[in-house]
Protein backbone atom coordinates (compact mmCIF):
# COMPACT_ATOMS: atom_id res chain seq x y z
CA UNK A 1 0.00 0.00 0.00
CA UNK A 2 3.18 2.37 0.70
CA UNK A 3 4.31 3.46 -2.59
CA UNK A 4 7.20 6.08 -2.67
CA UNK A 5 5.64 8.57 -5.31
CA UNK A 6 2.41 8.88 -3.36
CA UNK A 7 3.53 9.10 0.50
CA UNK A 8 0.11 8.29 2.55
CA UNK A 9 1.39 9.85 5.42
CA UNK A 10 0.85 13.76 5.52
CA UNK A 11 2.57 15.29 8.45
CA UNK A 12 1.07 18.47 10.02
CA UNK A 13 3.34 21.15 11.02
CA UNK A 14 0.94 22.75 13.23
CA UNK A 15 4.41 25.06 15.53
CA UNK A 16 4.38 28.38 15.96
CA UNK A 17 7.03 29.59 14.19
CA UNK A 18 9.20 28.81 11.40
CA UNK A 19 12.31 27.26 12.84
CA UNK A 20 10.91 24.42 14.83
CA UNK A 21 9.01 23.51 11.65
CA UNK A 22 12.41 23.23 9.37
CA UNK A 23 13.72 21.68 12.51
CA UNK A 24 11.99 18.79 12.17
CA UNK A 25 11.14 18.63 8.39
CA UNK A 26 14.90 18.49 7.98
CA UNK A 27 15.38 15.17 9.35
CA UNK A 28 12.32 13.72 7.46
CA UNK A 29 12.02 12.00 3.60
CA UNK A 30 9.89 13.26 1.43
CA UNK A 31 9.79 9.98 0.11
CA UNK A 32 7.76 9.11 2.79
CA UNK A 33 5.73 11.45 3.59
CA UNK A 34 3.99 14.59 2.56
CA UNK A 35 3.90 18.05 4.52
CA UNK A 36 0.76 20.07 5.92
CA UNK A 37 0.84 23.94 6.60
CA UNK A 38 -2.00 25.12 8.09
CA UNK A 39 -3.68 28.36 9.42
CA UNK A 40 -0.96 29.60 12.49
CA UNK A 41 2.12 28.54 10.64
CA UNK A 42 0.73 30.02 7.58
CA UNK A 43 -0.09 33.23 9.47
CA UNK A 44 3.03 33.72 11.11
CA UNK A 45 5.32 32.07 7.79
CA UNK A 46 3.77 32.27 5.08
CA UNK A 47 4.38 31.37 1.01
CA UNK A 48 8.07 31.94 1.75
CA UNK A 49 7.74 28.78 4.04
CA UNK A 50 6.30 26.52 1.79
CA UNK A 51 8.54 27.58 -1.01
CA UNK A 52 11.04 26.71 1.26
CA UNK A 53 9.75 22.74 2.02
CA UNK A 54 8.90 22.71 -1.55
CA UNK A 55 12.68 23.34 -2.53
CA UNK A 56 13.43 20.67 0.33
CA UNK A 57 11.31 18.23 -2.46
CA UNK A 58 7.91 18.16 -0.26
CA UNK A 59 4.59 18.25 -1.45
CA UNK A 60 2.72 20.75 0.59
CA UNK A 61 -0.98 20.32 1.71
CA UNK A 62 -1.79 24.10 2.11
CA UNK A 63 -4.47 23.82 4.99
CA UNK A 64 -6.50 27.10 4.87
CA UNK A 65 -9.92 25.65 5.09
CA UNK A 66 -10.98 28.60 2.68
CA UNK A 67 -14.74 29.58 3.14
CA UNK A 68 -16.23 32.61 1.87
CA UNK A 69 -18.51 34.02 -0.89
CA UNK A 70 -17.52 32.10 -4.15
CA UNK A 71 -15.51 34.95 -5.63
CA UNK A 72 -12.91 35.27 -2.86
CA UNK A 73 -12.36 31.53 -2.24
CA UNK A 74 -11.83 30.95 -5.94
CA UNK A 75 -9.51 33.87 -6.06
CA UNK A 76 -7.61 32.38 -2.47
CA UNK A 77 -7.28 28.66 -4.12
CA UNK A 78 -6.01 30.15 -7.54
CA UNK A 79 -3.31 31.97 -5.52
CA UNK A 80 -2.66 28.41 -3.80
CA UNK A 81 -1.96 27.05 -7.38
CA UNK A 82 0.11 29.81 -7.95
CA UNK A 83 2.17 28.43 -5.16
CA UNK A 84 2.57 25.35 -6.89
CA UNK A 85 1.42 23.36 -3.44
CA UNK A 86 -0.01 19.90 -4.09
CA UNK A 87 -3.52 20.00 -2.40
CA UNK A 88 -5.80 23.11 -1.54
CA UNK A 89 -8.70 22.87 1.20
CA UNK A 90 -11.94 24.72 1.52
CA UNK A 91 -15.19 24.00 3.66
CA UNK A 92 -17.46 21.90 2.00
CA UNK A 93 -20.04 24.04 3.99
CA UNK A 94 -19.68 27.21 1.53
CA UNK A 95 -22.08 25.49 -0.52
CA UNK A 96 -22.29 24.45 -4.04
CA UNK A 97 -21.44 28.18 -6.03
CA UNK A 98 -18.52 28.08 -3.70
CA UNK A 99 -16.90 24.69 -4.43
CA UNK A 100 -18.11 24.88 -8.24
CA UNK A 101 -16.01 28.60 -8.57
CA UNK A 102 -12.76 27.02 -6.78
CA UNK A 103 -13.08 23.94 -9.59
CA UNK A 104 -13.56 26.13 -12.40
CA UNK A 105 -11.02 28.66 -11.51
CA UNK A 106 -8.14 25.87 -11.00
CA UNK A 107 -9.18 24.70 -14.76
CA UNK A 108 -6.50 26.89 -15.77
CA UNK A 109 -3.92 25.05 -14.17
CA UNK A 110 -4.30 22.33 -16.45
CA UNK A 111 -2.67 18.93 -14.52
CA UNK A 112 -0.51 20.88 -12.44
CA UNK A 113 -3.31 21.75 -10.32
CA UNK A 114 -3.39 21.34 -6.74
CA UNK A 115 -6.07 18.69 -5.51
CA UNK A 116 -8.95 20.46 -4.12
CA UNK A 117 -10.54 18.95 -1.49
CA UNK A 118 -13.68 20.06 0.87
CA UNK A 119 -13.58 19.54 4.94
CA UNK A 120 -17.06 17.94 5.92
CA UNK A 121 -17.21 17.79 9.85
CA UNK A 122 -14.20 18.26 11.95
CA UNK A 123 -12.98 15.96 13.41
CA UNK A 124 -13.08 17.63 16.75
CA UNK A 125 -17.03 17.72 16.38
CA UNK A 126 -19.15 15.03 18.13
CA UNK A 127 -22.74 14.75 17.37
CA UNK A 128 -23.63 17.38 20.49
CA UNK A 129 -21.18 20.00 18.75
CA UNK A 130 -23.13 19.31 15.79
CA UNK A 131 -26.48 19.88 17.30
CA UNK A 132 -25.01 23.09 19.10
CA UNK A 133 -24.84 24.43 15.99
CA UNK A 134 -28.35 23.60 14.69
CA UNK A 135 -27.52 20.33 12.73
CA UNK A 136 -29.80 17.54 14.10
CA UNK A 137 -28.32 14.99 11.91
CA UNK A 138 -25.70 12.48 12.77
CA UNK A 139 -22.35 12.88 11.79
CA UNK A 140 -21.50 10.25 9.50
CA UNK A 141 -25.07 11.39 7.83
CA UNK A 142 -24.02 15.26 7.21
CA UNK A 143 -20.71 13.88 5.87
CA UNK A 144 -22.23 11.60 3.57
CA UNK A 145 -24.16 14.30 2.19
CA UNK A 146 -21.27 16.50 2.72
CA UNK A 147 -19.58 14.73 0.48
CA UNK A 148 -22.03 14.14 -2.17
CA UNK A 149 -22.53 17.72 -2.23
CA UNK A 150 -18.31 18.07 -3.07
CA UNK A 151 -18.21 14.91 -5.37
CA UNK A 152 -21.06 16.54 -7.57
CA UNK A 153 -19.06 20.14 -7.59
CA UNK A 154 -16.28 18.27 -9.22
CA UNK A 155 -13.86 18.26 -6.66
CA UNK A 156 -11.33 16.02 -5.73
CA UNK A 157 -12.15 14.44 -2.70
CA UNK A 158 -13.05 15.07 0.95
CA UNK A 159 -11.27 15.55 4.66
CA UNK A 160 -13.28 13.48 7.32
CA UNK A 161 -12.85 11.14 10.17
CA UNK A 162 -11.63 7.67 8.79
CA UNK A 163 -14.27 6.40 11.13
CA UNK A 164 -16.46 7.72 7.91
CA UNK A 165 -14.40 6.09 5.55
CA UNK A 166 -15.93 2.82 4.64
CA UNK A 167 -19.50 4.58 4.18
CA UNK A 168 -18.14 7.11 1.46
CA UNK A 169 -15.59 4.63 -0.34
CA UNK A 170 -19.14 2.57 -1.12
CA UNK A 171 -21.06 5.62 -1.57
CA UNK A 172 -18.24 7.87 -3.96
CA UNK A 173 -16.28 5.68 -5.67
CA UNK A 174 -12.78 4.25 -4.87
CA UNK A 175 -10.94 7.92 -6.68
CA UNK A 176 -12.85 10.33 -4.73
CA UNK A 177 -10.07 10.79 -1.54
CA UNK A 178 -10.31 10.48 1.61
CA UNK A 179 -8.17 12.75 3.67
CA UNK A 180 -8.88 11.61 7.06
CA UNK A 181 -7.62 13.27 10.37
CA UNK A 182 -8.10 12.32 14.02
CA UNK A 183 -5.32 9.82 13.50
CA UNK A 184 -4.10 9.06 16.93
CA UNK A 185 -1.62 5.50 17.43
CA UNK A 186 -3.27 3.78 20.54
CA UNK A 187 -0.47 4.97 22.61
CA UNK A 188 -0.91 8.78 21.54
CA UNK A 189 -3.43 10.93 23.81
CA UNK A 190 -6.70 12.03 21.79
CA UNK A 191 -6.44 15.63 22.69
CA UNK A 192 -9.47 17.78 21.15
CA UNK A 193 -10.03 14.77 18.46
CA UNK A 194 -13.45 13.26 18.54
CA UNK A 195 -13.57 11.02 15.24
CA UNK A 196 -10.32 9.10 15.86
CA UNK A 197 -8.98 6.09 14.53
CA UNK A 198 -5.37 4.43 14.31
CA UNK A 199 -3.31 4.62 11.35
CA UNK A 200 -3.59 1.02 10.49
CA UNK A 201 -7.85 0.72 10.92
CA UNK A 202 -8.00 4.04 8.75
CA UNK A 203 -5.84 2.67 5.92
CA UNK A 204 -7.77 -0.72 6.24
CA UNK A 205 -10.78 1.40 6.38
CA UNK A 206 -10.45 2.81 3.05
CA UNK A 207 -8.37 6.61 4.34
CA UNK A 208 -6.72 7.86 1.16
CA UNK A 209 -4.21 9.83 3.20
CA UNK A 210 -3.45 10.08 6.63
CA UNK A 211 -3.21 13.57 8.34
CA UNK A 212 -1.09 13.52 11.70
CA UNK A 213 0.33 16.20 14.24
CA UNK A 214 0.83 16.04 17.45
CA UNK A 215 1.26 12.31 17.57
CA UNK A 216 4.53 13.17 15.96
CA UNK A 217 5.46 16.93 16.58
CA UNK A 218 4.80 16.43 20.23
CA UNK A 219 6.60 13.03 20.82
CA UNK A 220 9.82 13.20 22.60
CA UNK A 221 11.38 11.77 19.64
CA UNK A 222 9.51 12.64 16.68
CA UNK A 223 11.62 10.80 14.41
CA UNK A 224 10.95 7.98 15.69
CA UNK A 225 7.17 8.60 16.23
CA UNK A 226 6.71 9.18 12.59
CA UNK A 227 8.95 5.64 11.70
CA UNK A 228 6.52 3.95 14.10
CA UNK A 229 3.89 4.56 12.80
CA UNK A 230 5.36 4.32 9.07
CA UNK A 231 5.89 0.61 10.14
CA UNK A 232 2.80 0.43 11.46
CA UNK A 233 1.42 1.02 7.73
CA UNK A 234 4.06 0.14 5.02
CA UNK A 235 2.75 -3.86 6.13
CA UNK A 236 -0.50 -3.28 5.57
O1 LIG B 1 -8.30 19.93 7.32
C1 LIG B 1 -7.63 19.37 8.21
O2 LIG B 1 -6.48 19.05 7.99
C2 LIG B 1 -8.32 19.00 9.46
C3 LIG B 1 -9.68 18.76 9.36
C4 LIG B 1 -10.36 18.15 10.44
O3 LIG B 1 -11.55 17.85 10.36
N1 LIG B 1 -9.65 17.87 11.57
C5 LIG B 1 -8.32 18.16 11.71
O4 LIG B 1 -7.75 17.85 12.77
N2 LIG B 1 -7.66 18.78 10.68
C6 LIG B 1 -6.24 19.16 10.84
O5 LIG B 1 -5.46 17.98 11.01
C7 LIG B 1 -4.43 18.19 11.99
C8 LIG B 1 -4.59 17.17 13.08
O6 LIG B 1 -3.57 17.34 14.02
P1 LIG B 1 -3.42 16.40 15.29
O7 LIG B 1 -4.75 16.33 15.98
O8 LIG B 1 -2.37 17.08 16.10
O9 LIG B 1 -3.00 15.05 14.75
C9 LIG B 1 -4.54 19.63 12.45
O10 LIG B 1 -3.59 20.38 11.74
C10 LIG B 1 -5.94 20.06 12.05
O11 LIG B 1 -5.98 21.42 11.67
Amino acid sequence: MQDANDPKIIVALDFPSENPALELVDKLDPAKCRLKVGKELFTRSGPQLVQNLQRRGFEVFLDLKFHDIPNTTSAAVAAAADLGVWMVNVHASGGEKMMTACRERLESFGADRPLLIAVTVLTSMSAADLAGIGIVESPEAHVSRLATLTRNCGLDGVVCSAQEAPTLKAEQGADFRLVTPGIRPLSAARGDQQRIMTPSDALRAGSDYLVIGRPITQASDPLAALEAIHQEVATL
